[in-house]
């Protein structure tokens, strides 16, 4: 069921994880080429006393210390630091400012790159450029003016914790980075029969999930995708939903449920269905067949009572729908039945004197539920005849028949949102068993469910 829909939504997941690793490797090269040159200026750092000894032997020789930290100035990713060694040499009572300036720098510089490392969990991930995103820090100005405070007076050694710690801080995934997959999934979307303002409310809230969501690693990147998939289609696939036996047990019976719809879309079968379901919650049931309009309908409908041994109440074929489903519920007062299950005739909401027959069943009989029945497999055609329906006479749920049959699932996802009304059960299949009840969670679950 619907798995036509579950392989698009599975390559939107790819299509993301892919993005995030592609911009990982490239910098983990990057890194690469950091960590060497901050190894380097380390190098370069732990032999500078030697050099400042040999250049306070010997002030006019120009030491490796100032070569190798031209080297390290050459490295983007470090600091630029321009106090030389000879001239803090140079300097009378500042330079034990300066030293104990640098002193401190380096401990709050460490202390804080020890929090980024064990803010990270101390696990290695990506770069801050990784995804083509920025760090939290470079986002956040008062630790940008913090960090070039400190990075004017930093160590070579903090800076190469520093630089660590950019690669395991916490990064920010962009727009940028999810906007081929998201007009991908749109896409997708769409050739699912997914109505044009649920695909946008779906894409709408998995930008707002992601976007701007800070994560530490790429292979956490599946993680964030799922979630956001996961809530953006639980949001418009659950509206209105209610536990439709918890509505029926606890109505005063007998309950009336009517059963409207077009031609052909399953309504008789799934009165028969429902028949079946309520007896399996303990619930007792007696049909009526208001479609007194279509030939045959009595003798169809009377089929699916004897095989179920169920109380059938009709009328002659022409007669009047309301009169029929008010004969029913006075058998079921006098009878204790607890639900009355109403066909009505196939009809179009555009049909007039069929849609004026739905309105005086509701004045005659007042209904608890009138459920619209359609095929999932007519996709947005039944998405538009439900919100139709709704218009004209307000439904209180609705059956998707015929699930067994649908790859797409556009109808089961884009019904709830468009009209406010909840899915209430999927018709898989053409056996008396074969009605499930509609769980927005489970479907979503199994939606996102990797591939066997
Ligand atoms: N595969 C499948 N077939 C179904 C399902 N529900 C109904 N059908 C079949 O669809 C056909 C039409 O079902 P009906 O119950 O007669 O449809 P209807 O809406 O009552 O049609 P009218 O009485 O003409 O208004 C029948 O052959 C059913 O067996 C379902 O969930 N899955």
């Amino acid at each position: 069921m619907f798995d036509g829909l579950k392989e698009k939504l599975n390559s939107f997941r790819k299509d993301v994880e892919e993005t995030a690793e592609e911009k990982a490797e490239e910098a983990d090269v990057e890194e690469a080429v950091d960590a060497e040159a901050a190894a380097e200026a380390d190098a370069a750092a732990e032999s500078e006393p030697e050099a400042e000894a040999d250049a306070a032997a010997d002030p006019g020789a120009e030491t490796d210390v100032d070569a190798a930290s031209t080297d390290v100035e050459a490295d983007p990713t470090d600091v630029d630091t321009d106090a030389s060694p000879t001239e803090t040499d140079d300097v009378g009572d500042e330079s034990d400012d300066a030293v104990a300036t640098e002193t401190d720098a380096t401990a709050s510089t460490e202390s804080l790159v020890d929090e980024e490392v064990d803010e990270a969990g101390g696990a290695a991930a990506e770069p801050a450029e990784a995804v083509g995103i920025r760090s939290e820090r470079d986002t956040d100005p008062d630790a940008i003016d913090a960090s070039e405070d400190e990075a004017d007076d930093e160590s070579t050694v903090s800076r190469f914790k520093r630089a660590k710690a950019f690669a395991t801080g916490r990064i920010i995934i962009e727009e940028e980075d999810l906007e081929e997959p998201l007009w991908a999934l749109e896409m997708a979307l769409l050739e699912s029969d997914v109505e044009m303002n649920v695909a946008e409310r779906i894409l709408e809230t998995i930008r707002e999930k992601m976007i701007g969501e800070s994560r530490k690693q790429v292979d956490t990147t599946a993680e964030l995708v799922e979630e956001a998939l996961h809530d953006a289609l639980l949001d418009v696939i659950s509206v209105g939903q209610f536990d439709f036996e918890e509505r029926i047990q606890q109505a005063d019976k007998p309950v009336v449920v009517i059963f409207t719809g077009v031609n052909g879309v399953g309504k008789t079968t799934s009165i028969a269905k429902m028949s079946e379901y309520l007896e399996s919650c303990g619930l007792s049931s007696v049909m009526a067949n208001g479609d007194t309009y279509r030939a045959g309908a009595n003798e169809q409908i009377r089929k699916h009572a004897e095989n179920l041994d169920r109380k059938l109440i009709t009328h002659e074929q022409g007669g009047d729908p309301a009169a029929v489903i008010y004969d029913a519920v006075e058998y079921a007062e006098a009878h204790d039945v607890d639900v009355v299950l109403g066909d009505t005739a196939g009809r179009l909401h555009t049909s007039n004197d069929l849609m004026a027959q739905l309105e005086k069943i509701n004045r005659v009989v007042d209904p608890d539920m009138t459920l619209f029945v359609d095929e999932a497999v007519a996709g947005q055609d039944a998405v538009q005849r439900a919100k139709k329906f709704d218009e004209a006479a307000e439904i209180d749920g609705a059956i998707l028949t015929k699930a067994d049959a649908d790859s797409q699932g556009g109808a089961a996802i884009s019904i709830a949102y468009v009209t406010g009304k909840p899915i209430l059960f999927l018709g898989t299949g053409q056996g008396y068993d074969d009605l499930e009840r509609f769980d927005p969670e489970a479907l979503v679950s199994s939606l996102l469910a990797d591939e066997e």
